[in-house]
């Protein structure tokens, strides 16, 4: 515990006991035997799977757009995970917005430490860890948070190096949100503007991790096992890879596709579906490699979160009865920041 409030308070992050120079992890990052057995190269992963990847191209044609429908609800029920192409955000602005994120976690450690803060009430938090104090042991990334929606952080809390970018990437996935949870919808049977209209599109916020060169990568992990508890996820990776999706009890590479972005789906959706969408287990190596590993991923989730949710009327039925008891997002995401991030917990609100 000692060490662990030293590094904390040191502000230093993850990149700065690399910079620093340690060729052997401070100790609390060391996870136990049986979470490293399954990280193993080979181990129960399913190197001949891959995530489907979906050509959004022609989404407003009525005929592709029935095509590209199909494809979204299968990848929803299966993997939980996908894949996309040509959704119309120029490439110049996802090269950017990496570009823009490494640039802030490679800034000298003074300027990073100003915004080094547990908790979102700036609207801006640079932290390594989110879950330091709660976990068994800690992971080998820093991440940059900054809440964009309703209402962004205010414009001079953003660090400088990645304000621009930051704004700019999200009026583009604003855009794509609506058209992402259309498809969904449409995929589910349901109204196409049934999310939104349900504010679940409402609330987003960014994050941008960074996953320095690790000296002993096979003691720790880069991200550990978890579901995101939101609505929606849309991630981007740069081309280093060691995103890992499970599938049944195998894990399965998200091997890096230049220009795509990943779309996953999020414990609220999986009950607002009655689980007919699956938010599916990810994880993240820690990353062997030079090269940093650098990944933004937007979480969206809903507006009000005093209103109850629950699996949609239009989606129960008496051979399909409600899965999940009605409830609020505020009691939801009180439960999940109680306890460590690994692991998916939706069982508190089934209904049994
Ligand atoms: O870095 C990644 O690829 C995954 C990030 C992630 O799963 C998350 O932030 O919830
Ligand atoms: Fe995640």
């Amino acid at each position: 515990m000692k060490e662990v409030k030293q590094f904390d308070e040191s502000k230093i992050g993850v990149k700065g006991l690399v910079d620093s120079g340690i060729t052997t992890i401070p100790r609390f990052f060391v996870h136990p035997p049986h979470v490293l057995s399954q990280f193993k190269p080979g181990s129960k992963t399913r190197p001949d799977l891959v995530i489907p990847t979906i050509d959004l191209s022609g989404v407003d044609s009525h005929h592709n757009r029935s095509l590209i429908v199909d494809q979204i609800r299968q990848a929803c029920s299966s993997f939980g995970f996908f894949q996309i192409i040509n959704r119309g955000v120029p490439m110049g602005v996802l090269d950017r917005t990496i570009e823009s994120i490494k640039g802030f976690h490679e800034e000298p450690t003074e300027i990073k430490a100003r915004f080094y803060t547990r908790g979102l009430g700036t609207g801006v938090s640079y932290i390594s860890n989110v879950d330091l104090y709660n976990s068994k042991a800690a992971s080998w990334r820093d991440t940059l948070w900054v809440k964009l929606g309703p209402k962004m952080a205010d414009h001079d809390q953003i660090p400088e190096i990645c304000r621009n970018e930051m704004i700019e990437w999200d009026r583009e996935i604003k855009r794509l949100g609506e058209v992402l949870s259309g498809l969904m919808c449409e995929g589910l049977g349901v109204e196409t503007w049934r999310l939104k209209e349900m504010t679940c599109l409402e609330e987003r916020t960014m994050v941008g991790h960074h996953y320095p060169k690790c000296p002993q990568p096979d003691l720790t992990v880069g991200l550990v096992y978890h579901t995101d508890p939101d609505v929606l996820t849309v991630l981007q990776q740069d081309n280093v890879g060691g995103l890992q999706v499970k599938y049944g009890e195998d894990w399965v590479d998200v091997k890096p596709v230049p220009g795509a972005l990943i779309i996953n789906v999020g414990d609220l959706l999986q009950i607002i579906s009655n689980e007919v969408y699956k938010s599916a287990e990810h994880r993240v190596l820690a990353n062997p490699s030079h090269e940093p590993r650098v990944s933004i991923a937007v979480f969206f989730n809903t507006g009000n979160r005093d209103d109850l949710y629950g699996p949609l009327p239009e989606l129960i039925s008496s051979e399909k009865p409600a899965l999940y008891r009605q409830f609020t997002v505020t009691d939801f995401m009180t439960r999940f920041s109680k306890r460590e991030v690994d692991g998916k917990s939706l069982s508190n609100y089934y209904k049994l």
